[in-house]
Protein backbone atom coordinates (compact mmCIF):
# COMPACT_ATOMS: atom_id res chain seq x y z
CA UNK A 1 0.00 0.00 0.00
CA UNK A 2 1.17 3.32 -0.80
CA UNK A 3 2.70 5.32 2.23
CA UNK A 4 0.47 8.61 3.20
CA UNK A 5 1.48 12.07 2.24
CA UNK A 6 0.78 15.31 3.32
CA UNK A 7 -2.62 15.94 0.80
CA UNK A 8 -3.59 12.85 2.23
CA UNK A 9 -3.22 13.79 5.55
CA UNK A 10 -4.66 17.18 4.81
CA UNK A 11 -7.73 15.10 3.38
CA UNK A 12 -8.15 12.77 6.45
CA UNK A 13 -8.07 16.40 8.74
CA UNK A 14 -10.82 17.46 6.06
CA UNK A 15 -13.39 14.19 6.82
CA UNK A 16 -12.35 14.24 10.35
CA UNK A 17 -13.89 17.89 10.94
CA UNK A 18 -16.69 17.12 8.39
CA UNK A 19 -17.73 14.05 10.73
CA UNK A 20 -17.04 16.31 13.83
CA UNK A 21 -19.52 19.13 12.29
CA UNK A 22 -21.90 17.15 10.93
CA UNK A 23 -22.29 15.29 14.61
CA UNK A 24 -22.77 18.78 16.15
CA UNK A 25 -25.35 20.20 14.05
CA UNK A 26 -27.27 16.58 14.72
CA UNK A 27 -26.80 17.24 18.18
CA UNK A 28 -28.07 20.90 17.55
CA UNK A 29 -31.17 19.71 15.18
CA UNK A 30 -32.40 17.27 17.97
CA UNK A 31 -31.89 19.58 21.43
CA UNK A 32 -34.82 22.45 20.45
CA UNK A 33 -37.66 19.35 20.02
CA UNK A 34 -35.58 17.89 23.11
CA UNK A 35 -36.00 21.37 25.34
CA UNK A 36 -40.00 21.77 24.06
CA UNK A 37 -40.90 18.24 25.15
CA UNK A 38 -39.04 17.98 28.21
CA UNK A 39 -38.93 21.08 29.45
CA UNK A 40 -41.30 23.14 28.23
CA UNK A 41 -44.59 21.20 27.97
CA UNK A 42 -43.75 19.58 31.75
CA UNK A 43 -43.43 23.14 32.96
CA UNK A 44 -46.48 24.56 31.47
CA UNK A 45 -48.34 21.40 32.74
CA UNK A 46 -46.78 22.43 36.05
CA UNK A 47 -48.62 26.28 36.09
CA UNK A 48 -51.80 24.52 35.00
CA UNK A 49 -51.71 24.70 31.43
CA UNK A 50 -51.48 28.66 30.72
CA UNK A 51 -50.69 27.99 27.21
CA UNK A 52 -53.18 25.93 25.42
CA UNK A 53 -52.17 22.62 24.40
CA UNK A 54 -53.29 23.48 20.79
CA UNK A 55 -50.89 26.04 21.00
CA UNK A 56 -48.31 23.97 22.58
CA UNK A 57 -48.99 21.45 19.15
CA UNK A 58 -48.45 24.04 16.72
CA UNK A 59 -44.98 25.10 18.12
CA UNK A 60 -44.08 21.93 18.37
CA UNK A 61 -45.14 21.01 14.59
CA UNK A 62 -42.62 24.30 14.04
CA UNK A 63 -39.87 22.93 15.54
CA UNK A 64 -40.09 19.52 14.48
CA UNK A 65 -40.40 20.11 11.25
CA UNK A 66 -37.75 22.77 10.88
CA UNK A 67 -35.61 20.24 12.78
CA UNK A 68 -36.92 17.41 10.47
CA UNK A 69 -35.41 19.87 7.60
CA UNK A 70 -32.16 20.59 9.36
CA UNK A 71 -31.46 16.69 9.84
CA UNK A 72 -32.58 15.99 6.32
CA UNK A 73 -29.80 18.93 5.53
CA UNK A 74 -27.20 17.39 7.99
CA UNK A 75 -27.94 13.64 6.30
CA UNK A 76 -26.99 14.67 2.90
CA UNK A 77 -23.61 16.91 3.57
CA UNK A 78 -22.78 13.72 5.76
CA UNK A 79 -23.55 11.71 2.38
CA UNK A 80 -21.92 13.80 0.04
CA UNK A 81 -19.14 15.10 2.37
CA UNK A 82 -18.00 11.10 2.38
CA UNK A 83 -17.59 11.18 -1.14
CA UNK A 84 -16.03 14.72 -1.61
CA UNK A 85 -15.06 16.22 1.83
CA UNK A 86 -15.13 19.38 -0.28
CA UNK A 87 -18.37 19.52 -0.68
CA UNK A 88 -19.91 22.38 0.58
CA UNK A 89 -21.84 23.93 3.35
CA UNK A 90 -24.49 25.99 2.38
CA UNK A 91 -27.38 23.32 3.54
CA UNK A 92 -25.80 23.01 6.72
CA UNK A 93 -26.25 26.89 7.21
CA UNK A 94 -29.63 27.12 5.49
CA UNK A 95 -30.95 24.02 8.04
CA UNK A 96 -29.60 26.06 10.86
CA UNK A 97 -31.17 29.37 10.02
CA UNK A 98 -34.37 27.97 9.82
CA UNK A 99 -34.12 25.69 13.14
CA UNK A 100 -32.94 28.54 15.35
CA UNK A 101 -35.05 31.40 13.57
CA UNK A 102 -37.66 29.10 14.44
CA UNK A 103 -36.77 27.90 17.95
CA UNK A 104 -36.16 32.36 18.41
CA UNK A 105 -39.55 32.80 17.01
CA UNK A 106 -41.94 30.49 19.44
CA UNK A 107 -39.96 32.31 22.30
CA UNK A 108 -40.57 35.43 20.72
CA UNK A 109 -43.96 34.12 20.63
CA UNK A 110 -44.68 33.13 24.07
CA UNK A 111 -42.35 36.80 25.33
CA UNK A 112 -44.63 38.18 23.29
CA UNK A 113 -48.01 37.28 24.63
CA UNK A 114 -49.03 38.94 27.84
CA UNK A 115 -51.21 36.59 28.99
CA UNK A 116 -47.98 33.84 28.81
CA UNK A 117 -45.79 36.36 31.40
CA UNK A 118 -45.07 33.77 33.85
CA UNK A 119 -43.63 31.26 31.39
CA UNK A 120 -42.37 34.07 29.33
CA UNK A 121 -39.73 34.35 31.79
CA UNK A 122 -38.86 30.37 32.09
CA UNK A 123 -38.76 30.24 28.64
CA UNK A 124 -36.18 32.67 28.37
CA UNK A 125 -34.13 30.76 31.12
CA UNK A 126 -33.69 28.17 28.66
CA UNK A 127 -33.43 30.75 25.95
CA UNK A 128 -30.11 31.32 27.38
CA UNK A 129 -28.55 28.29 28.04
CA UNK A 130 -29.20 27.35 24.54
CA UNK A 131 -27.77 30.32 24.15
CA UNK A 132 -24.72 29.85 25.73
CA UNK A 133 -24.36 26.01 25.20
CA UNK A 134 -25.27 26.22 21.32
CA UNK A 135 -22.94 29.36 20.76
CA UNK A 136 -19.60 27.19 21.94
CA UNK A 137 -20.87 23.97 19.95
CA UNK A 138 -21.02 26.10 16.59
CA UNK A 139 -18.33 27.64 17.14
CA UNK A 140 -15.86 25.31 15.17
CA UNK A 141 -17.22 27.23 12.26
CA UNK A 142 -17.05 30.84 11.77
CA UNK A 143 -20.15 31.41 9.41
CA UNK A 144 -22.03 29.33 11.58
CA UNK A 145 -21.19 30.93 14.24
CA UNK A 146 -22.28 33.53 12.53
CA UNK A 147 -25.65 32.89 10.83
CA UNK A 148 -26.65 31.61 14.63
CA UNK A 149 -26.34 34.61 16.56
CA UNK A 150 -28.01 36.75 14.28
CA UNK A 151 -31.20 34.43 13.21
CA UNK A 152 -31.59 33.21 16.65
CA UNK A 153 -31.47 37.11 18.13
CA UNK A 154 -33.42 38.62 15.42
CA UNK A 155 -36.67 37.32 16.35
CA UNK A 156 -36.74 37.55 20.62
CA UNK A 157 -35.15 41.19 19.79
CA UNK A 158 -38.28 42.09 17.83
CA UNK A 159 -40.41 40.45 20.32
CA UNK A 160 -38.84 42.64 23.15
CA UNK A 161 -39.44 45.85 20.50
CA UNK A 162 -42.53 45.33 19.36
CA UNK A 163 -43.73 44.97 23.22
CA UNK A 164 -42.69 48.14 23.71
CA UNK A 165 -41.78 50.23 26.86
CA UNK A 166 -38.37 51.36 27.86
CA UNK A 167 -37.27 47.72 29.64
CA UNK A 168 -38.21 45.93 27.17
CA UNK A 169 -36.41 48.09 24.64
CA UNK A 170 -33.47 48.04 27.06
CA UNK A 171 -33.62 43.98 26.82
CA UNK A 172 -33.78 44.06 23.14
CA UNK A 173 -30.56 45.93 22.98
CA UNK A 174 -28.87 43.85 25.76
CA UNK A 175 -29.61 41.32 23.82
CA UNK A 176 -28.10 42.45 20.98
CA UNK A 177 -24.84 43.68 22.69
CA UNK A 178 -24.66 40.30 24.37
CA UNK A 179 -23.74 38.84 20.64
CA UNK A 180 -20.48 40.63 21.38
CA UNK A 181 -19.01 38.63 24.14
CA UNK A 182 -21.01 35.37 23.07
CA UNK A 183 -18.83 35.93 19.95
CA UNK A 184 -15.62 36.66 21.61
CA UNK A 185 -15.76 33.41 23.79
CA UNK A 186 -16.23 31.22 21.28
CA UNK A 187 -13.66 32.84 18.58
CA UNK A 188 -11.58 31.81 21.41
CA UNK A 189 -12.51 28.03 21.52
CA UNK A 190 -12.80 28.31 17.77
CA UNK A 191 -8.97 28.80 18.03
CA UNK A 192 -8.11 26.53 20.64
CA UNK A 193 -9.87 24.10 18.40
CA UNK A 194 -8.04 24.87 15.33
CA UNK A 195 -4.80 24.71 16.55
CA UNK A 196 -5.28 21.89 18.26
CA UNK A 197 -6.69 20.38 15.53
CA UNK A 198 -3.66 21.36 13.16
CA UNK A 199 -1.26 19.94 15.20
CA UNK A 200 -2.78 16.48 15.71
CA UNK A 201 -2.79 16.75 11.68
CA UNK A 202 0.81 18.52 11.46
CA UNK A 203 1.81 15.19 14.07
CA UNK A 204 0.35 12.73 12.11
CA UNK A 205 2.26 14.19 8.57
CA UNK A 206 5.54 14.87 10.45
CA UNK A 207 5.38 11.37 12.18
CA UNK A 208 4.51 9.80 8.74
CA UNK A 209 7.44 11.86 6.51
CA UNK A 210 9.86 10.79 9.60
CA UNK A 211 8.42 6.87 9.23
CA UNK A 212 9.75 7.94 5.08
CA UNK A 213 12.89 9.08 5.72
CA UNK A 214 13.68 6.24 7.96
CA UNK A 215 13.06 3.42 4.97
CA UNK A 216 14.64 5.56 2.50
CA UNK A 217 17.96 5.62 1.09
CA UNK A 218 18.85 9.50 0.90
CA UNK A 219 20.73 9.55 -2.40
CA UNK A 220 18.51 7.37 -4.09
CA UNK A 221 15.10 7.47 -2.62
CA UNK A 222 15.55 3.63 -2.72
CA UNK A 223 13.95 1.75 0.19
CA UNK A 224 16.95 1.53 2.71
CA UNK A 225 19.19 -1.30 4.10
CA UNK A 226 16.98 -1.47 7.55
CA UNK A 227 13.70 -1.60 5.16
CA UNK A 228 15.38 -4.23 2.98
CA UNK A 229 15.96 -6.40 5.71
CA UNK A 230 12.67 -5.93 7.23
CA UNK A 231 11.20 -6.59 3.93
CA UNK A 232 13.13 -9.44 3.17
CA UNK A 233 12.61 -11.54 5.85
CA UNK A 234 9.09 -11.73 6.52
CA UNK A 235 8.49 -11.99 2.41
CA UNK A 236 10.39 -15.04 2.94
CA UNK A 237 8.93 -16.52 5.29
CA UNK A 238 4.88 -16.34 3.70
CA UNK A 239 7.42 -17.65 1.08
CA UNK A 240 8.08 -20.47 2.90
CA UNK A 241 5.17 -20.65 5.24
CA UNK A 242 2.99 -20.81 1.44
CA UNK A 243 5.39 -22.91 -0.39
CA UNK A 244 6.20 -20.24 -3.01
CA UNK A 245 9.31 -19.91 -4.89
CA UNK A 246 11.15 -16.65 -3.89
CA UNK A 247 14.06 -15.00 -5.97
CA UNK A 248 16.45 -12.16 -4.99
CA UNK A 249 18.90 -10.40 -7.95
CA UNK A 250 22.11 -8.48 -6.47
CA UNK A 251 23.48 -5.82 -8.62
CA UNK A 252 26.78 -4.43 -7.96
CA UNK A 253 28.58 -1.64 -10.03
CA UNK A 254 31.83 -2.76 -11.30
CA UNK A 255 34.94 -0.71 -11.05
CA UNK A 256 33.32 2.15 -9.11
CA UNK A 257 35.86 2.83 -7.23
CA UNK A 258 37.68 4.14 -10.12
CA UNK A 259 34.69 6.61 -11.05
CA UNK A 260 35.18 8.10 -7.61
CA UNK A 261 38.70 8.45 -7.63
CA UNK A 262 39.02 9.63 -11.39
CA UNK A 263 36.10 11.85 -11.34
CA UNK A 264 35.27 12.53 -7.48
CA UNK A 265 32.89 11.05 -5.20
CA UNK A 266 30.18 14.11 -6.22
CA UNK A 267 30.16 12.10 -9.50
CA UNK A 268 30.07 8.93 -8.29
CA UNK A 269 26.90 10.40 -6.16
CA UNK A 270 25.44 11.54 -9.20
CA UNK A 271 25.86 8.14 -11.01
CA UNK A 272 24.07 6.61 -8.08
CA UNK A 273 21.11 8.83 -7.58
CA UNK A 274 20.80 7.91 -11.67
CA UNK A 275 21.15 4.66 -10.95
CA UNK A 276 18.62 4.90 -8.44
CA UNK A 277 16.25 6.41 -11.18
CA UNK A 278 16.37 3.89 -13.57
CA UNK A 279 16.04 1.05 -10.92
CA UNK A 280 12.97 3.43 -9.75
CA UNK A 281 11.54 2.26 -12.94
CA UNK A 282 11.03 -1.15 -11.95
CA UNK A 283 8.87 -0.18 -8.68
CA UNK A 284 6.73 0.82 -10.97
CA UNK A 285 6.19 -2.53 -11.99
CA UNK A 286 5.95 -3.36 -8.33
CA UNK A 287 9.01 -5.02 -8.06
CA UNK A 288 10.62 -3.67 -4.60
CA UNK A 289 14.21 -2.59 -5.13
CA UNK A 290 16.56 -1.53 -2.27
CA UNK A 291 19.95 -0.18 -2.41
CA UNK A 292 21.78 -2.27 0.00
CA UNK A 293 24.87 -0.17 0.79
CA UNK A 294 27.76 1.50 -0.89
CA UNK A 295 27.18 0.24 -4.71
CA UNK A 296 25.14 -2.84 -4.05
CA UNK A 297 21.78 -2.66 -4.80
CA UNK A 298 19.01 -5.65 -4.65
CA UNK A 299 15.57 -6.38 -6.44
CA UNK A 300 13.32 -8.72 -4.23
CA UNK A 301 11.26 -11.05 -6.55
CA UNK A 302 8.03 -13.43 -5.21
CA UNK A 303 6.94 -16.05 -6.46
CA UNK A 304 9.76 -16.10 -9.11
CA UNK A 305 11.41 -19.13 -11.45
CA UNK A 306 14.70 -18.95 -12.39
CA UNK A 307 13.76 -17.50 -15.93
CA UNK A 308 11.67 -15.04 -15.05
CA UNK A 309 14.73 -13.79 -12.66
CA UNK A 310 17.26 -14.44 -15.28
CA UNK A 311 15.35 -12.40 -17.56
CA UNK A 312 14.82 -9.40 -15.14
CA UNK A 313 18.70 -9.52 -14.50
CA UNK A 314 19.82 -9.50 -18.06
CA UNK A 315 17.47 -6.70 -18.73
CA UNK A 316 18.86 -4.43 -16.00
CA UNK A 317 22.16 -5.11 -16.32
CA UNK A 318 21.86 -4.30 -20.08
CA UNK A 319 19.78 -0.81 -19.07
CA UNK A 320 22.25 0.14 -17.01
CA UNK A 321 25.22 -0.63 -19.61
CA UNK A 322 23.72 1.21 -22.58
CA UNK A 323 23.12 4.53 -19.76
CA UNK A 324 25.28 7.31 -20.39
CA UNK A 325 25.97 9.11 -17.25
CA UNK A 326 26.50 12.73 -17.18
CA UNK A 327 27.67 14.93 -14.24
CA UNK A 328 29.36 18.32 -14.99
CA UNK A 329 30.08 17.73 -18.70
CA UNK A 330 31.71 14.68 -18.02
CA UNK A 331 30.45 11.39 -19.74
CA UNK A 332 30.81 7.75 -18.74
CA UNK A 333 29.00 4.48 -18.96
CA UNK A 334 28.94 1.99 -16.20
CA UNK A 335 28.39 -2.02 -16.10
CA UNK A 336 27.43 -4.14 -13.23
CA UNK A 337 27.46 -7.74 -12.43
CA UNK A 338 24.31 -9.34 -10.91
CA UNK A 339 24.15 -12.17 -8.47
CA UNK A 340 20.57 -14.20 -8.85
CA UNK A 341 19.57 -16.76 -6.52
CA UNK A 342 15.97 -18.55 -6.77
CA UNK A 343 14.84 -21.05 -3.77
CA UNK A 344 11.91 -23.28 -3.97
CA UNK A 345 9.11 -24.79 -1.64
CA UNK A 346 11.20 -27.64 -1.22
CA UNK A 347 14.48 -26.10 0.01
CA UNK A 348 13.32 -25.20 3.34
CA UNK A 349 15.85 -21.64 3.53
CA UNK A 350 15.57 -18.55 5.29
CA UNK A 351 16.57 -15.13 4.39
CA UNK A 352 20.21 -14.99 5.55
CA UNK A 353 20.96 -18.09 3.18
CA UNK A 354 19.18 -16.75 0.47
CA UNK A 355 21.30 -13.61 0.65
CA UNK A 356 24.33 -15.87 0.89
CA UNK A 357 23.28 -17.22 -2.69
CA UNK A 358 22.85 -14.01 -4.30
CA UNK A 359 25.45 -13.00 -2.90
CA UNK A 360 28.19 -15.57 -3.68
CA UNK A 361 26.66 -15.74 -7.33
CA UNK A 362 27.52 -11.68 -7.87
CA UNK A 363 30.97 -12.56 -6.48
CA UNK A 364 31.03 -15.57 -9.45
CA UNK A 365 30.18 -12.27 -12.04
CA UNK A 366 32.71 -10.38 -10.61
CA UNK A 367 35.17 -13.39 -11.04
CA UNK A 368 33.89 -14.48 -14.46
CA UNK A 369 34.90 -11.24 -15.67
CA UNK A 370 31.95 -8.47 -14.16
CA UNK A 371 29.71 -7.22 -16.52
CA UNK A 372 27.59 -10.79 -16.36
CA UNK A 373 24.52 -12.10 -14.49
CA UNK A 374 25.61 -15.32 -12.86
CA UNK A 375 22.81 -17.77 -11.04
CA UNK A 376 23.31 -19.26 -7.98
CA UNK A 377 23.26 -23.26 -8.53
N1 LIG B 1 30.41 8.42 -4.34
C1 LIG B 1 30.11 7.44 -3.51
N2 LIG B 1 30.88 6.36 -3.42
C2 LIG B 1 30.53 5.36 -2.60
C3 LIG B 1 29.37 5.39 -1.83
N3 LIG B 1 29.29 4.24 -1.12
C4 LIG B 1 30.37 3.52 -1.41
N4 LIG B 1 31.14 4.18 -2.32
C5 LIG B 1 32.38 3.80 -2.91
O1 LIG B 1 32.22 2.62 -3.63
C6 LIG B 1 33.52 2.03 -3.79
C7 LIG B 1 33.39 0.55 -3.67
O2 LIG B 1 34.65 0.04 -3.97
P1 LIG B 1 34.98 -1.47 -3.99
O3 LIG B 1 34.27 -2.18 -2.87
O4 LIG B 1 36.47 -1.59 -4.02
O5 LIG B 1 34.36 -2.02 -5.30
P2 LIG B 1 34.52 -1.55 -6.81
O6 LIG B 1 35.53 -0.49 -6.99
O7 LIG B 1 33.15 -1.26 -7.34
O8 LIG B 1 35.07 -2.84 -7.47
P3 LIG B 1 34.30 -4.20 -7.77
O9 LIG B 1 33.05 -4.21 -6.93
O10 LIG B 1 35.23 -5.25 -7.36
O11 LIG B 1 33.99 -4.19 -9.21
C8 LIG B 1 34.40 2.66 -2.71
O12 LIG B 1 35.34 3.49 -3.35
C9 LIG B 1 33.45 3.48 -1.87
O13 LIG B 1 34.05 4.67 -1.42
C10 LIG B 1 28.55 6.54 -1.93
O14 LIG B 1 27.51 6.67 -1.32
N5 LIG B 1 28.95 7.53 -2.79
Amino acid sequence: MRPKNHDDYQQDALIEFNRDITWRMFTGALIYVACWSCIVIPYNVLLGNIIPWELMWVCFAFLASSGVIRLSFVYDFYVKSKKDPHTNRLRLYVGLLANSATWSGVTAFIVYHPEFESMGHFIMVIFGILYAFISLNLCIDKVQLRIYLISYILPISIAYFAKQGSDNVYIACLLWASTVPVYRIAMMHHREYWSLFHQAYLLKDYSAKLAELARTDDLTGLMNQRSFNQIFEQEIQQAVESRQSYGLLLVDIDHFKMINDSYGHLTGDHCLSQIGLSLNRLIEDNIKVARYGGEEFVILLPNATEEKALALAETVRQNLSASVFRFTEREFTITVSVGVAVIYPQQRTDAQRLFQFADEAMYAAKAAGRNRVVLYQ
